[in-house]
């Protein structure tokens, strides 16, 4: 459904899209993840041809995208981070005015006002001014305006940014159930819990390139931890620690303020070997944690730096 070839975006010295090459199948649910400044926003802009860039090829629904590609951008329902709504309007008034840039009979019209109101909860709301409602609300309101025409592709920026978690949720169902309807769908975060809960395949976004796609399942795969486990309340000599760097499919071994964490690479019995060892040598410890690698580790692995800010 999209081709991104290569593609460069420089903001004077700064590149700010360096190569980006990304294949969206239709259907997906496909994640940008990355932290603050690695792309995303540009690389949505890029595509959707309101930002010129300095080299590559993008292609939507097998068309090259340019600025005046209409009949392409009618089949596409965008949601920008920054909440862009009406205040004279109404909710109603609002949701209105978007469908109506593309549907111009009124009838049907009316049907996907109501359907959308429904959609995004806020259906008791109609008659309210955007400014009366609440940030969660306002970015519901914004989500309905963007995807009222019912469009192919949907295009969310981090629609959940500062959002209460209760909207949260509803934005997050929601974007299940556009995908269910038969829409594809963008979503870029620097969430990586909600992106690993809604996105069938994901592209972990660094420095303007996408250093990592996959599934969640195949990201973890790519990357030497397969297990972390964490051991609180330990008290261990230097020798106990060499020990325990030397048990099968350890490679990383950290000991601070009595609390031990160790990574292992994927193995059947990691955490039992390490329990055994600890009871053979009679040593106390406190709570015990064994966790599976999640995009943060990823990110850690290929990057060096966290995901998260
Ligand atoms: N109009 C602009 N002029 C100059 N530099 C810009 C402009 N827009 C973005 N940048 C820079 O380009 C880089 C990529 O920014 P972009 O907003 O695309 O990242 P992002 O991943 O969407 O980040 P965020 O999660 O903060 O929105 C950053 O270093 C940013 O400072």
């Amino acid at each position: 459904m999209i081709q991104i070839e290569n593609l460069v975006k420089r903001y004077g010295s700064l590149v700010a899209l360096d190569h980006l090459n990304l294949n969206i199948e239709e259907g997906e649910i496909f994640g940008l993840l990355g932290p603050n400044g690695s792309g995303k926003t540009t690389a949505i802009n890029c595509l959707l041809a309101l930002l010129r860039y300095d080299k590559g090829d993008i292609r939507i629904f097998g068309k090259p995208m340019k600025p005046n590609s209409y009949d392409i951008k009618k089949d596409i329902g965008v949601v920008m981070q920054n909440v862009a709504v009406f205040d004279l309007m109404s909710v109603y008034e609002n949701i209105d005015y978007f469908c109506g840039l593309y549907v111009t009979n009124k009838k049907k019209r009316k049907l996907l006002v109501e359907e959308a109101l429904e959609f995004v909860g806020l259906s008791d709301y109609r008659k309210m001014r955007p400014k009366k409602l609440s940030g969660g609300l306002l970015r519901r309101l914004n989500i309905a305006c963007g995807i009222v025409h019912k469009p192919k592709l949907i295009i969310m920026d981090e629609p959940t940014v500062a959002v209460d978690p209760q909207s949260r949720n509803k934005i997050l169902e929601g974007i299940m159930e556009l995908n269910r309807q038969g829409s594809t769908i963008i979503y870029t975060s620097h969430y990586m819990e909600e992106v690993e809960q809604i996105c069938s395949r994901i592209a972990i976004m660094d420095k303007g390139r996408a250093i990592a796609t996959g599934t969640t399942e195949e990201l973890k795969k790519m990357i030497k931890t397969g297990e972390i486990i964490l051991i609180d309340a330990i008290s261990l000599t230097p020798d106990e620690l060499a020990r325990i760097q030397e048990l099968p499919h350890v490679y990383d071994v950290s000991y601070t303020d009595h609390k031990l964490k160790i990574k292992l690479s994927s193995g059947k019995h990691n955490l039992v070997r390490v329990l055994e060892y600890l009871q053979s040598e009679d040593i106390y410890f406190g709570r015990v944690l064994s966790e599976l690698p999640t995009l943060n580790d990823v990110f850690l692995e290929i990057t060096g730096k966290e995901l998260r800010d």
